[in-house]
């Protein structure tokens, strides 16, 4: 699939802070493309540096082979981390007033549709609730029709349900055929909606690739879980090398009849023993020794 945006040996230095420290990405044409990371890792400055608001301190960006130019505004849309609506005035006033800044728009009535804000149109921005907010901003984010997408951790703050209402309606973005570059530092997200991942800590990207090739490069082992209160010593009285996981002890083990084996010989009890496979936040920790959520 051809390369829509890519980006090489790019650089941003914030005075003695080197916030994105050469990093080389490709986004192909009609993919999602995350950038996972915790706090402070460079995720927001390496998209402001794409969606052309931020000047790199070094390195080349290139949409359609060619470096960003005056035309790029109106073929991305952008969803800014922290937005301040516009108060006093109604989700239609303010949707009118976004669409009035681009000669190209989507029709609103299909924007308003699509993003599920009907029943909110003569709402103050004030308003509107936390998952509302979200969609409201996304639908801002469309009025011009673009064709890439940026979203910077879009559903951070959102409960639950607005978080999977909000990633449904990505995927009828990407559907579309757009292209989406999103930050995050939910790996659900990350593995729900990306074609292809890199995680960044640091201002580098550490690791790269669509999330099931990360994991299968990564692990060939699964995870046993055990109820935290399942062995009163804890992680120390078990015969295997176990930690203290946020849900319970946790064994690491590639022959799971061995694990089980040598658990039952110890007289350890098995009730609510779990096994699960391991996920992009197993591999956030092994490459960096640190949870990605803090
Ligand atoms: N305008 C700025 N001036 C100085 N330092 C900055 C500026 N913007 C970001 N930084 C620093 O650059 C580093 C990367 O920040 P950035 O916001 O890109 O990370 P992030 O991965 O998006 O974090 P978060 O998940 O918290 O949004 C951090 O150390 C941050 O403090």
């Amino acid at each position: 699939m051809d390369t829509l945006l890519a980006a090489r040996g790019l650089l941003k230095d914030y005075g003695k802070v080197q916030a994105v420290r050469g990093i080389d990405l490709a986004v192909a044409s009609g993919a999602c493309l995350g950038l996972l990371g915790p706090n402070g890792a460079g995720k927001t400055t390496t998209l402001e540096m794409l969606e052309g608001i931020t000047l790199p301190s070094g390195g080349a960006i290139l949409y359609r082979g060619e470096p960003l130019g005056a035309g790029f505004r109106h073929r991305a849309g952008i969803m800014f981390q922290d937005t301040a609506l516009p108060e006093h005035i109604t989700v239609r006033e303010t949707l009118r007033m976004f669409a009035s800044l681009y000669p190209r728009t989507r029709p609103l009535d299909e924007l308003v549709e699509r993003c599920a804000l009907g029943e909110y149109l003569d709402r103050d921005n004030r308003r509107l609730s936390g998952g509302q907010r979200q969609r409201m901003l996304l639908a801002i984010a469309l009025v011009n029709d673009p064709d890439i997408l940026f979203l910077d951790e879009p559903t951070t703050g959102l409960d639950p349900q607005a978080r999977h209402n909000f990633w449904a309606l990505i995927e009828d973005v990407k559907a579309e055929g757009k292209t989406v570059l999103l930050s995050t530092h939910y790996m659900e997200e990350a593995y729900t909606l990306c074609d292809e991942i890199a995680i960044m800590d640091h201002g580098e990207v550490i690791a790269r690739g669509t999330p099931d090739e990360l994991l299968a490069r990564h692990f060939s082992d699964v995870v046993l879980q055990l109820p935290p209160d399942a062995v009163p010593g804890g992680p120390d009285a078990l015969p295997l090398p176990a930690r203290q996981g946020p849900e319970g002890l946790e064994i690491e083990t590639c022959d799971v009849n061995a694990a089980i084996a040598a658990l039952l010989a110890a007289g350890v009890s098995l009730s609510g023993l779990r096994i699960r496979s391991r996920t992009l936040e197993d591999l956030f920790l092994e490459l960096t020794g640190k949870a990605l959520r803090a």
